[in-house]
């Protein structure tokens, strides 16, 4: 189940795993990052510290310029007059400034008044006062000017800066070389020194003074003027580092300073408070050179900063580490997100394309106005227009037939209004999603087409989709399956089961409606599909299918005809009703009695009616279906070819004959059965030749039930084959019991029901049960009825043949009743033609009678076969049927079918001569 990418999979990805497996490199990364930024923001800050310094060393040089051209002013002024306010002025000067230290006074003289100099100050209290260059500064070298600038007052006058006295300043070359500019500029200067005084560094600030203001004096005069110099003594060393050591206070730096100059290259280093020496290892050094001073131009510090990894906010870069991860997991989160999104979205993009190209539907989209935006292949297919013909087209003047447009969308109607309504609110509703309407194709042809569609809202304009399959076929099958499922497929009449739906939809949705169900059968039905075969039955069906579609026309629109089985049909007729029921009855009668012509056959059928009235007779379907079908039997029992309407009573008819089957079942067992005999004479001699075996049933609790009533409900049920093989068995007993006795050359005739006939071992059995009984076959004559004989009438001519081999002899039975076909009656190995009852009733007066026994008797003649015109029960038929040489009769002039001891005695008396007998002639008189 790996295809289920999504953003609730529980499963990492590849690219997941890969993102996460990136996360400690990223955090790390940002640690790093993180530290590196706390170095270069200590980096940065060292370099504001170190621009600030800068910054304050000029200050400082300028405030100290400032101060000294100041008291330069003011001894040039004659405001500070003696020694006594220079020193008092030096006090206030070297508390605010302590890195100056000292303040001194220089004279500037010409050397020729060095001695009365000299001696002035001893006279002042410098006892050993005297000019000349002392050494002390690394610079120093002998004054070859014709003046000197000799410090005569230094302030405080420690003993340190004792030895600054009497140093002529002139022995520094530069200090030399610069006075005379000074002097006409009337400016400060600043000269940085080296003492020799190791790890001493100073630096001496001259401003000179004159004899009276010089602002006074003009600057090529001001040499005339000049009397000396106010000097500071400043120390370097104190001066440089003390910002320093103030602005890293907490820090470790690292200071060097360097002066190079042509002569000599000196220079001092200092560490800050927090570093007694360089470390040796650091993390990071950041260093940085700078020109202290702007009267030093071959002055150099190099601060070096040292930072060590212990100064590093760890804390702050594990939080800020995690602070990353989280970041990391969120933008992770975000963008794995996205990009399953984005994959999620290219995934259904592909399959949305490859749906639509490979649909089976023609999927069409269209703006509000039906100018087609997306067409695929199978709509290509299906509509015969290429995507690059359709698009951009109007779908309905493409796909829709003027009819259609005219009926859909009228005059002001668009393709949006076919699909959506506009509701009540002013909202759009897409109206039922489904449509079937005809479209047509780029050839013309029309195609039923089912349309599903939606209506979005894409950038505030509705889009249609659509969804169209070509139903045209899947219509046409469904119709045909539906006429396959509902119909019957020889009458086109409604099946059976969807007859029966019909109504119980009706009795569902209308259950106040009346209607009547008419259950018809067919008289004589069998008789012809036996006789003729099926497929003329087939074709009467059809004919009589289609009377009666004809006869229900006007008897409601909603009635319903319906083939039920075999030549059974059904109608229901919803305006059928007591009173005009019997008319349309009747009208369905006469019309299924008209003569059908099929194949040269012109055959008549009648029919019998059975109805049930809805809501009178029943109030569910097969309670109305059972009662009609009763009543059906009830027509058929009142003579056929009528109809009856349902009563009660009837059911218990049904239950009687119910009653009568449990009865049929036991009674063999309980010996209710037995046979009878009567007897069959030849009419030229009066002899009785045979009789035929008539079977009896005597029920205690029904008494003697007919043998044309129980006999068709054995037939039904199948009881038949047990009687039938009893039969057999008591006639062949009785033949044996004849063996050797007078009556040992009587025939017995025997009546073989179609399904004993077609029971498998029927004829072994029966020979092989003659021939245990040591009877000839001769003897036993099978009359089998003309509708048996007919029905499947290629296989019983070999069954009759091979019958006639063994000896048996073959009569048909009710000889006329049925349709027998000549052909084949020619082909019947028959022994004997037994004309029908109710041919002989209308004898010798019935013209149709007449020609009809007459034209069996010439038929049968002509076939070579013997006749037994069976219920002759007057002289007058038998002198009728004696005229046309028919051969023997059968009947109730003779006798009535009598007991096997009540014929044995009769047969005494009549068998050799029936016209001999007492009985002929009481019927002659
Ligand atoms: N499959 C079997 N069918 C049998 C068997 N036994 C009888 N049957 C068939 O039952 C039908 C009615 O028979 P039945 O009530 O016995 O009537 C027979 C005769 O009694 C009657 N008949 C004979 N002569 C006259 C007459 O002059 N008048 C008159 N009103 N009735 C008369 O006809 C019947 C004989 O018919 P048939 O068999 O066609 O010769 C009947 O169809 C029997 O076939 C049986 O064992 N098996």
């Amino acid at each position: 189940m790996n295809d289920r990418i999504g953003p609730f999979s529980t499963k990492l990805s590849k690219r997941q795993k890969l993102v996460w497996l990136l996360m400690p490199f990223w955090v790390i990364g940002f640690i790093f990052l993180h530290i590196e930024d706390q170095a270069s923001e200590k980096r940065t800050a060292f370099l504001k510290e170190v621009q600030d310094i800068r910054q304050n060393y000029l200050i400082e040089e300028q405030k100290i310029s400032s101060l000294i051209e100041a008291i330069a002013q003011q001894y040039s002024g004659q405001y500070i007059k003696s020694s006594h306010d220079i020193s008092i002025f030096a006090q206030g000067l070297l508390n605010d400034y302590p890195y100056i230290e000292a303040m001194g006074l220089a004279t500037y003289a010409k050397k020729t008044q060095l001695s009365s100099f000299e001696e002035k100050q001893k006279q002042l209290g410098f006892e050993s006062f005297k000019i000349r260059p002392k050494g002390i500064f690394l610079q120093e070298k002998e004054n070859a000017s014709p003046y000197f600038l000799a410090i005569n007052q230094v302030e405080p006058l420690t003993p340190d800066n004792a030895s600054y006295i009497a140093e002529d300043l002139f022995s520094i070359p530069e200090i030399e070389k610069r006075f005379d500019s000074q002097v006409k500029e009337n400016r400060t200067a600043i000269f940085w020194l080296e003492q020799t005084h190791p790890n001493k560094s100073l630096a001496v600030v001259t401003h000179p003074v004159y004899a009276t203001e010089p602002t006074n004096i003009h600057q090529e005069d001001r040499s005339e003027w000049v009397t000396g110099a106010i000097v500071f003594l400043v120390n370097t060393h104190s001066a440089l580092t003390k910002p320093i050591q103030k602005a890293f206070r907490d820090d470790a730096v690292e200071v060097s300073f360097r002066r190079v100059s042509d002569n000599y290259n000196t220079g001092w280093s200092w560490n800050s408070a927090k570093m007694e020496k360089p470390p040796t290892s650091y993390w990071k050094r950041f260093e940085t050179v700078l020109v202290p001073s702007l009267s030093c131009h071959n002055c150099r510090i190099t601060i070096t900063n040292h930072l060590d990894w212990q100064e590093i906010d760890k804390q702050k870069a594990v939080i800020f580490g995690l602070i990353s991860a989280l970041i990391f997991i969120l933008l992770s989160i975000a963008t794995l997100s996205i990009l399953n999104k984005t994959r999620i979205l290219s995934e259904m993009h592909n399959r949305l394309q490859e749906l639509l190209d490979s649909s089976q539907d023609a999927i069409i989209i269209t703006d509000k106005f039906g100018i087609i935006k997306v067409w695929n292949p199978y709509a290509e297919e299906l509509f015969g227009y290429t995507r690059r013909e359709a698009l951009q087209n109007s779908l309905v003047q493409l796909l829709f037939d003027r009819y259609t447009i005219k009926t859909v969308f009228g005059d002001s109607g668009t393709l949006l209004d076919l699909f959506i309504t506009t509701s009540e609110h002013g909202h759009q509703n897409t109206k039922a999603s489904k449509l079937e309407m005809s479209l047509l194709t780029r050839s013309g042809e029309k195609i039923l087409a089912e349309i599903s569609y939606s209506v979005l809202m894409i950038n505030d304009e509705p889009e249609i989709s659509l969804f169209i399959k070509d139903i045209t076929n899947q219509r046409k099958t469904e119709k045909e399956i539906r006429q396959y499922a509902f119909y019957d497929s020889l009458t086109q009449l409604e099946n059976r089961v969807y007859f029966k739906s019909q109504i119980e939809e009706q009795l569902a949705e209308r259950p106040d409606q009346s209607f009547a169900i008419l259950f018809m059968d067919l008289d004589g039905f069998k008789q012809v599909n036996d006789s003729l075969g099926h497929n003329i039955g087939d074709e009467l069906l059809k004919v009589i299918a289609k009377r009666l579609t004809h006869n229900i026309k006007g008897v409601g629109d909603q009635s319903h005809i319906c083939r039920f089985g075999g030549d059974e049909f059904v109608l229901m007729l919803r305006d059928a009703d007591i009173y005009n029921i019997s008319s349309i009855a009747l009208r369905i009668l006469n019309n299924i009695e008209r003569t059908i012509k099929i194949d040269n056959h012109d055959l008549r059928v009648s029919a019998s009616i059975g109805i049930a009235f809805y809501p009178q007779n029943g109030q569910s379907v097969d309670t109305l279906l059972r009662h009609a079908d009763t009543a059906m039997y009830e027509a058929k029992a009142q003579g056929k070819n009528t109809f009856a309407i349902y009563q009660e009573q009837m059911s218990q008819h049904v239950s009687a004959r119910l009653q009568m089957e449990k009865h049929l079942r036991n009674a063999l067992s309980n010996n209710e059965m037995y046979l009878c005999y009567q007897p069959k004479m030849e009419i030229t001699t009066g002899k009785i030749i045979g009789v035929e075996a008539l079977l009896r049933w005597r029920n205690p609790e029904l008494g003697l039930v007919p043998p044309n009533v129980f006999i068709p409900i054995a037939e039904e049920t199948r009881i038949i084959l047990p009687i039938s093989h009893w039969v057999v068995d008591q006639t062949v007993k009785q033949l044996k019991s004849w063996r050797n006795t007078p009556f040992q050359d009587l025939s017995i005739a025997i009546n073989i029901s179609s399904s004993q006939f077609s029971a498998e071992g029927f004829i072994t059995n029966l020979a092989t049960k003659m021939q245990e009984a040591d009877v000839p076959n001769r003897l036993l004559e099978i009359e089998l009825t003309e509708s048996t004989v007919m029905t499947n009438a290629d296989t019983n001519i070999k069954l009759l043949r091979e019958l006639r081999k063994l000896g048996f002899e073959l009569a048909v039975d009710d000889f006329g009743t049925g349709y027998s076909s000549l052909s084949y009656l020619k082909r019947f190995p028959l022994s004997i033609l037994k004309i029908d009852k109710s041919f002989i009733d209308g004898l010798p007066m019935d013209e149709e009678d007449i020609s009809i026994s007459e034209a069996i008797l010439h038929l049968a003649h002509n076939l070579n076969v013997r006749v037994v015109a069976e219920g002759v029960e007057t002289l007058k038929q038998l002198n009728f049927l004696e005229e046309r040489q028919c051969e023997y009769i059968q009947g109730f002039v003779i006798s009535k079918p009598l007991k096997s001891d009540d014929l044995e005695v009769w047969l005494t008396e009549h068998a050799e001569n029936f016209y001999q007998s007492a009985t002929y002639r009481a019927l002659r008189n």
